[in-house]
């Protein structure tokens, strides 16, 4: 079936452990092995079993302690180190019958938006043979703010053409959403997940300063001209919602094809925004 994998990635407290957790728990009950990876060397807690773990190579301590970094200069150096030591990592993730990794990243967004080493541990897991899809998790809270969302689109966007991977977006939290809305996704949630920016920028018109405006309009068209980024709601109290997104990502790497695995409905945008990136990413 070939090895296959998850990066997760995005902004601090988006939910990225949580979602480990989730598809860990999930993939447990439906009799699936997956192996999460911790690749943050600052993390403390872990509420899934931690098949590979950073700190066992460096802790980001270790690099303030004795190289007197700040926690985010520590937190580069330990990806540094991890690159320069990427044997392993070879040699941890080896061991595994089942080859089917889980990534969870640290929240530093530069460290997949400009700062190269995450890109080329990727390239290494691709000479290993692996297919990874990045799934860049963002808070729904984001979502009820136009102006905020347009600028997660941009970090998610960035991410996708820095990564060069098959990508799928999921908005976190909807469990939460929902609570601040009687129990229901609210209506406006359909708005972004699909989101036609320029909708959206009517939405902002009314608020924004004229001068941001004419900055915000070009931003929305370009997004709008790409359709790159969509949005897929993830409830962690919802079965079928946990099973949508993963099924989605199982999609875009092909996993179980062996299996005849069904395509998730609706995924044809998912499907058109892969085929977009392979053709911007040709040289
Ligand atoms: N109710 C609810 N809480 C969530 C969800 N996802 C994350 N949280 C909470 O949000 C906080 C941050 O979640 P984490 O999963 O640690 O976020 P993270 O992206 O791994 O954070 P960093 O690794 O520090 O960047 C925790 O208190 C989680 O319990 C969710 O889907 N539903
Ligand atoms: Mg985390």
């Amino acid at each position: 079936m070939g090895k296959k994998g998850q990066l997760v990635i995005g902004p601090a407290g988006s939910g990225k452990s949580t979602y480990c957790e989730t598809i860990h728990r999930y993939c447990s009950e439906q009799g699936r092995t997956v192996h999460v990876v911790n690749l943050d060397p600052a993390a403390e807690v872990f509420n899934y079993p931690v098949a590979v773990d950073i700190r066992d190579l460096i802790k980001v301590d270790d690099a303030m302690d004795v190289l007197h970094f700040g926690p985010n200069g520590g937190l580069i150096y330990c990806m540094e180190y991890l690159l320069a030591h990427s044997e392993w990592l070879e040699d941890a993730i080896g061991d595994f019958d089942d080859d089917y990794l889980i990534f969870d990243c640290p929240g530093q967004i530069e460290l997949y938006m400009h700062v190269p080493m995450v890109k080329a541990l990727m390239g290494m897991l691709d000479r290993l043979g692996y297919t990874i899809a990045s799934v860049y998790v963002i808070d729904s809270q984001f979502v009820s703010d136009p102006a905020k969302f347009m600028s997660a689109n941009l970090m998610c966007l960035s991410a996708m053409l820095q990564l060069e991977l098959p990508h799928v977006s999921v908005l976190s939290k909807v469990d939460i959403l929902k609570a601040q809305h009687g129990g229901e996704e609210p209506e406006f949630l359909e708005d972004f997940l699909s989101p036609d920016p320029l909708r959206l920028m009517q939405k902002m018109s009314s608020s924004m300063d004229s001068k941001f405006y004419s900055l915000t309009d070009a931003i929305a068209g370009l997004l709008d001209n790409f359709s790159m980024v969509s949005f897929l709601p993830l409830d962690i109290t919802d079965q079928d919602s946990i099973d949508y997104v993963l099924s989605t990502i199982d999609y875009a790497i092909q996993y179980g094809e062996d299996l005849e695995l069904n395509e998730p409905a609706e995924l044809e945008d998912e499907v058109d925004l892969q085929d977009a990136l392979a053709a911007w990413s040709r040289p």
